[in-house]
């Protein structure tokens, strides 16, 4: 097992948000977290991350705990977020938005990265500021690369990007599994989501309401309609 989670709650003031939250992604795997909107997604990657502490619960990496820890720690413990808001910075170009991102034993290089992205490569001399909000997308998975994370989280990695861009990030998600980075991907596009997972969370008034293996989950119309109100 590599990420445990385990009865997490956490809070915004006294807004009882994640009300036990018991999650796992196993080394390899990419699991995907999914509800409706507001259900709490956003907050448990951020509460896995530091950047929410969570008031009670286990978040545990390949054994070690590190629920409550600040959030440097728990990143170099491996655990990287690629947040909804992308984090790049816009008046760097994309080679120097890259070169800050690389950590001293990470497995990944710049030419890791540009195998991977052609495009980030094709645009390394322009600004951050100036790629369209799918490279900016690659560019801030590729950044979360450079730290050497072992666990990976993506928060709506595909929202409001054009089709052909989503089939191009899906096939770059896909390399960075296949290298060996595990996956906890919370996405609102279904297809993508099966795409790309080996499990699925459902989670609903603040705990996991509902989970299942890829293939369970795709002949399970119901659960889909149930749960995140999609028909077919
Ligand atoms: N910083 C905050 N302060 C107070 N309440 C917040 C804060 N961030 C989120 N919330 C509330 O917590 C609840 C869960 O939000 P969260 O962003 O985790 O949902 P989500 O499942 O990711 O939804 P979405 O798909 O809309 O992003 C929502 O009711 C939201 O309004």
């Amino acid at each position: 097992m590599l990420l445990e989670v385990e009865n997490l709650h956490s809070f915004y003031g006294k807004s009882h948000i994640l009300q036990g939250v018991s999650l796992t992604v196993n080394e390899g795997e990419v699991v995907t977290l999914l509800g409706r909107n507001g259900a709490g997604k956003s907050t448990t990657l951020k509460s896995i991350a530091g950047a929410v502490t969570p008031g009670q619960g286990r978040v545990s990496l390949a054994g070690r705990d590190l629920a409550g820890q600040p959030a440097f720690r728990i990143a170099k413990a491996g655990v990287c977020l690629v947040p909804e808001d992308r984090g790049i910075f816009s008046l760097l170009t994309v080679e120097e938005n890259l070169r800050i991102a690389c950590r001293k034993g990470s497995a990944w290089s710049i030419a890791d990265i540009y195998a991977i992205f052609p495009r980030l490569e094709e645009r390394k001399r322009n600004g951050g500021g100036q790629l369209s909000g799918g490279e900016q997308q690659m560019l801030s998975i590729a950044r979360a690369l450079l730290t050497g994370p072992r666990l990976l989280m993506l928060d709506e990695p595909v929202e409001g990007l054009a089709p052909v861009i989503v089939d191009e990030i899906v096939t770059q998600i896909r390399k960075v599994a296949a290298a060996g980075v595990s996956i906890l991907l919370v996405e609102q596009n279904l297809a993508v989501c099966t795409a790309l997972a080996h499990r699925h969370n459902i989670i609903e008034l603040g705990r996991i309401a509902y989970h299942a293996s890829g293939p369970d989950f795709i002949r399970d119309s119901d659960a889909r309609d149930r749960y995140l109100g999609v028909k077919a």
